[in-house]
């Protein structure tokens, strides 16, 4: 027995390695929406492929098989094969499963899986321990580990925890060391009276040598990795949310385990008043939390939820009164971060795994529709109208 699934695998392994997978795309279809992938930057993760020090194992093959088959000829449309065929089978159902999504988000969805096979290949150890953890740039930040919990504190409570570049940047590093590190939890929360106020809206205001066109792009290009950050995070990822949240800090929650809340925080993307779309997966999980009426209440019309409001919606695991908040969500935390953490990994994976594909790709969409908008009229004037202090929301 151990010898047939012996040769399975091996069968199995250069049925995928001798797949298209390692044949240099030619004559694919090139352009789509500005932020996806070129053709050139797809060319180059096939080619990279072949250059991976560490077997990415079947699973991962399998996907990035499907990718580039949806990637350079759409669609599944060859028949199924046989029932005893296995590999081929296999392989034809990973494709399928790709369902309609475009030959363009296919192609992105490659690009980026290449990169995090690469990135994480060049690491030098799995297990990063808390002694070792680079510290943030700034003080913005506060990332400590303790009781088997890493937390992520934002800590600019003058600026209600607005979020600056520095700190984006700062986050994706803290969240992929606490994806290597031995806590068994990992959580987010902020300083002083709110959880965060959303993107820094002064953020707008340092325009690159490359003007409005740069400064949008490289926006998008740091809003999709901040994002799929939080759609490939490995461990249970809490939100103790202290206080009102706005904009991004919100739409995020979507891609979060648990989210424990204070009643005295509050729920707000006011994305049509900024004159900008939603970001963090949230026009895919918004809807499927919520239901796509309450969904499109908060996303299209700004419309700010109290506390239990959020938590009868389901984006809100529990609400605390203010008073204990703290002390309670941390004594289960902690009582938490005692579970076995290889059986939560896993339990997160088979929970999470079958929507990952989906969600990098809305994404994708959601970060280059945000390209366009930063460049509007509409949104600089409501960022102008911000800085001016003519508006509060
Ligand atoms: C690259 C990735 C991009 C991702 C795209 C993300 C999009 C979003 O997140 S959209 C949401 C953006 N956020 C906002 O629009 C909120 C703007 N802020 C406010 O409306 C208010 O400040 C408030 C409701 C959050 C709080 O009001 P209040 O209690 O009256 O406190 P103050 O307004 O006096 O705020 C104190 C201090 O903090 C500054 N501040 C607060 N939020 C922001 C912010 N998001 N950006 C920049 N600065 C912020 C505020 O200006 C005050 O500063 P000082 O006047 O210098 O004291």
């Amino acid at each position: 027995m151990a010898g047939l699934a012996g040769r399975f695998a091996r069968r199995w392994c250069s049925g995928l390695l001798g797949s298209p997978l390692q044949v240099p795309a030619l004559g694919l279809h090139v352009g789509g929406p500005a932020m996806l992938a070129s053709q050139k930057d797809f060319n180059n993760a096939v080619s990279q492929v072949k250059l991976l020090k560490e077997d990415p194992g079947n699973e991962v093959k399998l996907k990035l098989y499907a990718l580039y088959k949806q990637a350079t000829e759409g669609p599944c449309n060859v028949p199924k094969p046989g029932m005893l065929d296995f590999i081929n089978k296999t392989k034809w159902d990973a494709w399928n499963a790709l369902g309609s999504l475009s030959k363009e988000a296919a192609r992105q969805n490659y690009v980026d899986l290449v990169s995090r096979l690469s990135a994480s290949s060049e690491s030098p150890s799995p297990e990063a321990p808390a002694a070792d953890r680079k510290q943030p740039e700034s003080d913005s930040l506060v990332v400590t580990s303790e009781d088997g919990i890493t937390t992520i504190r934002l800590n600019r409570p003058a600026k209600k925890n607005a979020l600056t570049t520095q700190m984006y940047h700062d986050i994706i590093a803290a969240l992929q060391a606490a994806s290597k590190d031995e806590s068994a939890i990992t959580v987010l929360t902020g300083s002083g009276d709110y959880y965060c106020s959303g993107n820094d809206l002064t953020n707008f205001t340092h325009l690159p040598a490359g003007g409005l066109e740069e400064m949008a792009r490289s926006a998008a290009a740091l809003l999709r990795d901040f994002v799929n950050c939080f759609i490939d995070f490995p461990k249970p990822l809490v939100a103790v949310v202290n206080g009102p949240a706005v904009g991004i800090s919100v739409t995020i929650l979507g891609l979060f385990d648990v989210v424990y809340a204070t009643d005295r925080a509050s729920f707000h993307t006011p994305f049509s008043h900024l004159g900008q779309s939603p970001e963090g997966c949230s026009s895919y999980t918004f809807p499927k939390i919520m239901g796509s009426s309450k969904a499109a209440e908060m996303l299209l019309f700004g419309k700010k939820l109290t506390a239990q409001e959020a938590c009868a919606q389901g984006l809100v695991t529990e609400v605390f009164p203010d008073g204990t908040f703290q002390k309670e969500v941390w004594a289960r935390l902690k009582a938490y971060s005692k579970l076995p953490p290889n059986a939560m990994r896993i339990s997160k994976q088979i929970i999470r795994n079958r929507e990952k594909e989906k969600l990098h790709a809305v994404n994708a969409e959601e970060s280059s529709v945000l390209r366009e908008r930063w460049q509007s009229d509409e949104c600089m004037n409501a960022i102008a109208s911000f800085l001016s202090r003519k508006a509060k929301l």
